[in-house]
């Protein structure tokens, strides 16, 4: 589903920071990607969602070479994947279901017609207490959740997490976790970027592992 062949990346006339990636994400996948700080794991990410393209290789995304990819067709590409990131970017004066509507009302679509599926989602990230709550008094483990339920609620086929389970509790890094299983039997390929070990240790997933800009594949 998502391909990269010999990527490589670099910041300006920066060092390369990511070498030689030749890996995919499956169709119904889960894995995680794991490395030490500053290893590349957000970078690698940004390219996952074509926030960013590579300075060397190629990137096809759902049969599409990336680098080939126009302004105007990368939101229908974008919205087959979700992203939650580090610092959720729920938007402040909104509420949560509104958050997690706003992909579906940016697209033009009617209310009428997503308000229920929006209220079971936030109901099945357990939120279903704080649906009209704005951010700030939301905890942080709330506001992980909002922001999931916001990168799923237009039925990504890929998922990508940026250390989803960072600011939250072991016992709600455990939900979170079988949040994403339950979501990956239904269909979504899932990617978590995490430092968590013991997160990891809980599912026996494939790894991606960036060590010195390149990455080692444990399947
Ligand atoms: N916009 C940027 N401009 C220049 N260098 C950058 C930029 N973003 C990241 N880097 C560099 O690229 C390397 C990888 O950074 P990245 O944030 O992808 O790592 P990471 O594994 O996600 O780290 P962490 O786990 O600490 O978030 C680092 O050396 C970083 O300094």
């Amino acid at each position: 589903m998502i391909r990269f062949e010999n990527v490589g990346l670099r910041y300006d006339m920066g060092p390369e920071v990511l070498r030689d990636l030749t890996f995919e994400i499956r169709r119904q996948s889960f894995q995680f990607l794991t490395g030490p700080s500053g290893a590349g794991k957000t970078s690698l990410l940004r390219m996952l969602f074509l926030a960013l393209r590579p300075t060397r290789g190629l990137i096809t995304v759902l049969g599409r070479d990336v680098a080939t990819l126009s302004r105007k067709d990368l939101p229908s590409i974008r919205r087959r994947i979700g992203v939650v990131f580090q610092d959720f970017r729920l938007l402040d004066h909104m509420t949560t279901y509104e958050n997690v509507a706003l992909p579906l009302r940016v697209r033009g679509k009617e209310e009428r017609e997503y308000r229920q599926d929006v209220v079971d989602l936030i109901k099945w990230v357990g939120l279903g207490e704080r649906l009209n709550a704005l951010p700030i008094v939301l905890s942080g483990g709330e506001k992980q959740r909002a922001a999931i339920a916001r990168a799923l609620i237009d039925q990504p086929d890929v998922l990508l997490a940026d250390e989803p389970t960072g600011n939250v509790d072991a016992p709600l890094a455990r939900r979170l976790l079988r949040l994403f299983l339950e979501l990956n039997r239904s269909g979504t390929a899932v990617v978590i970027a995490t430092h968590d070990l013991g997160l990891m240790e809980q599912v026996d997933a494939r790894r991606l592992v960036l060590a010195d800009g390149r990455l080692e594949i444990y399947d």
